[in-house]
């Protein structure tokens, strides 16, 4: 059945307001959905996953619509609509541009300019080429230009992973454990999950393997003292807690009450009651100097560009800068700095990131054992070993979606000398 015509120009409205970036596309998408109440599920996922296209091939479609005729923002939205749902299924749209998409589909993508099959913006671009070569730069991109699978991750508080698996197969819901992370379900599909028993329950979280991999290389045990230190909605809150058997005291740290706030239902679900939420108005808070030296396990799971992530948030790639980076390594080495202070001797600290980027990554975990004596790298293939995940790495953890099939990920591990 065709669409109905109006969703080619709602697909145009909120594109106009996407390609401002002014803030985060799924945002905008669901204000825009909260004010359009009429638009059925149907029409809502094919404007949505337009728009994504569009935000994945912005290079690519703006060259092809320098072919096609009419306003330009509605040529955008055709070219994200008819690589989402096929041209044939649109509504409304006339015989010119009906042609004209088909004529664009028959384009062999594979032998665009190499800047166009990456649509990437050029600076990221370049640089990933200058570090990686122009292959794998393709294939990169190639796999962030992907929507994401959805995965799960089970609460060991409530249920065992084979019983999930099971009654996810009972509701047809086709699913297989996740490769690497123990408690990791990958599913097939990405069916609503919000009234399913088990996620109702809080046997289930939806987390995407790669940051269930990070909270378990965090390495939080039964009875400890732990703190999460850039919480946010606690995704890998709740799973530190679940690994310390709720016993223990877990700080979930962040200055956004808004994000932390998003953490309260969560906690409920869980049946977690050893987490204690803590805003904080910057990163050397009285709240936290109270802590130094007292907490076995920190993690800081630092703001970043979220380039590892542009399987779920495309519009990172436009919205980022080489500016705007150089500005969150400022905040990264403070905040990292700061989050030290806490671990107590023997104990260890932990940062990530899910960007791809070195001077996010390596070089801020350089520097920081070059100003911090008092700490040593603890190599990333020994974290692995403890932890039994079968993944070959050497000093760092570095995840990525063309190899691991996860979002892209940096972690690295620090021990504080006893
Ligand atoms: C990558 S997100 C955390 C995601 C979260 N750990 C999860 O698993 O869902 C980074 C977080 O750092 C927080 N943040 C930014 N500046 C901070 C600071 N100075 N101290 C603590 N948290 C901060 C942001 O509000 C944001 O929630």
């Amino acid at each position: 059945m065709r669409l109905h015509p109006a969703v080619v120009s709602h697909a145009e409205e909120v594109l106009r307001e996407v390609l401002r970036f002014t803030g985060p596309a799924d945002a905008i998408l669901s204000r825009y959905f909260r004010e359009h109440p009429k638009l059925g599920s149907r029409e809502r996922h094919a404007v949505a996953e337009g728009v994504y296209a569009v935000l994945r091939n912005k290079l690519a479609y703006a060259s092809f619509s320098e072919s096609g005729h009419g306003p330009a923002m509605r040529r955008l939205a055709l070219l994200g609509l008819a690589d989402v749902v096929g041209t044939d299924a649109l509504g409304g749209i006339s015989p010119e541009e009906g042609e004209w998409l088909r004529r664009i589909a028959q384009i062999d993508r594979a032998v665009l300019p190499v800047a166009l099959r990456a649509n990437l913006p050029p600076w990221l671009f370049e640089k990933l080429v200058a570090r990686d070569g122009e292959a794998a730069t393709l294939q990169l991109a190639g796999a962030l230009n992907q929507p994401a699978p959805l995965d799960l991750r089970v609460n060991a508080l409530k249920a065992k992973r084979e019983d999930v698996l099971a009654e996810l197969a009972k509701a047809a819901i086709e699913c297989e454990p996740a490769p690497y992370a123990p408690l990791g379900i990958r599913l097939k599909k990405k069916p609503a999950l919000q009234n399913l028993p088990l996620f109702k329950d809080g046997a289930v979280e939806v987390q995407d393997e790669g940051s269930q991999l990070l909270a378990q290389i965090v390495a939080a045990r039964r009875g400890e003292m732990v703190a999460d230190f850039c919480a946010g909605a606690g995704g890998k809150t709740l799973a530190l807690g679940a690994a310390m058997r709720n016993t223990g005291r877990l700080y979930a740290f962040d200055v956004s009450e808004k994000r932390l706030s998003k953490l309260k239902p969560r906690l409920a679900r869980s049946g977690l009651s050893n987490v204690h939420p803590v805003v904080i108005a910057h990163e050397n808070d009285a709240k936290i100097k109270r802590l130094a030296g007292k907490i076995d396990r920190v993690l800081v799971d630092a703001p970043c560009s979220g380039l590892g992530t542009l399987r779920r948030n495309p519009d990172m790639k436009w919205r980022q800068t080489p500016e705007s980076v150089c500005e969150l390594n400022g905040k990264q080495t403070s905040i990292l700095a700061s989050a030290a202070r806490l671990v107590k001797p023997g104990g260890r600290l932990v940062y990530a990131t899910c960007s791809l980027l070195d001077e996010e990554n390596e070089a801020i975990a350089s520097q920081f054992l070059a100003s911090h004596p008092d700490f040593a790298l603890v190599p990333m293939k020994d974290v692995l070993q403890e932890q039994k995940i079968a993944l070959e790495m050497q000093d760092y953890l570095k995840l990525s979606p063309q190899v691991h099939r996860t979002d892209g990920f940096f972690a690295a591990v620090f021990e504080r000398r006893k």
